[in-house]
């Protein structure tokens, strides 16, 4: 069974690896929504997966470290694409997250990036 849980914040950022002539070398803001994906078993007790008022609680630390903040002085996130923004998450949740299968990272309506621990 899978199940998903979504969670935004709001942050700045400059892509510091593309060319000066990249708009997006340039500092600039984005409302990131972030989709995590779980994959399991359904606990016959509570006929749960996860509990989604657990996943929020997973959540609020990474909520916490990025939201209203320049991601670039986030540490582990100098680069902070939208693929290692969803490596960066998935690192920080997988270990007390044994069911996680997927973190999408919508940088834009149009945009995301989704890690799958490859
Ligand atoms: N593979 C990736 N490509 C790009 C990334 C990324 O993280 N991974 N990031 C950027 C920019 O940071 C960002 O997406 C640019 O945002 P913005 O210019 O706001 O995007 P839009 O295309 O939606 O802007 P419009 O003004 O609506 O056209 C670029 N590439």
């Amino acid at each position: 069974m899978k199940i998903s849980q979504a969670f935004k914040f709001e942050a700045a950022h400059r892509l510091p690896k593309v060319p000066e002539t990249h708009r997006c070398s340039r500092l600039h803001g984005h409302s990131y929504r972030i989709e995590v994906q779980l994959d399991g078993p359904v606990d016959p007790r509570t006929g749960f997966v996860v509990d989604f008022f657990d996943l929020e609680k997973c959540f609020a630390d990474i909520v916490g470290a990025l939201d209203h903040r320049c991601l670039n002085d986030v540490e582990g996130l100098e680069n902070p694409t939208a693929e290692n923004i969803a490596i960066w998450i998935w690192d920080r949740l997988a270990p007390s997250l044994r069911q996680i299968s997927a973190v999408r990272v919508y940088e834009t309506a149009d945009c995301w990036a989704e890690y799958q621990g490859r």
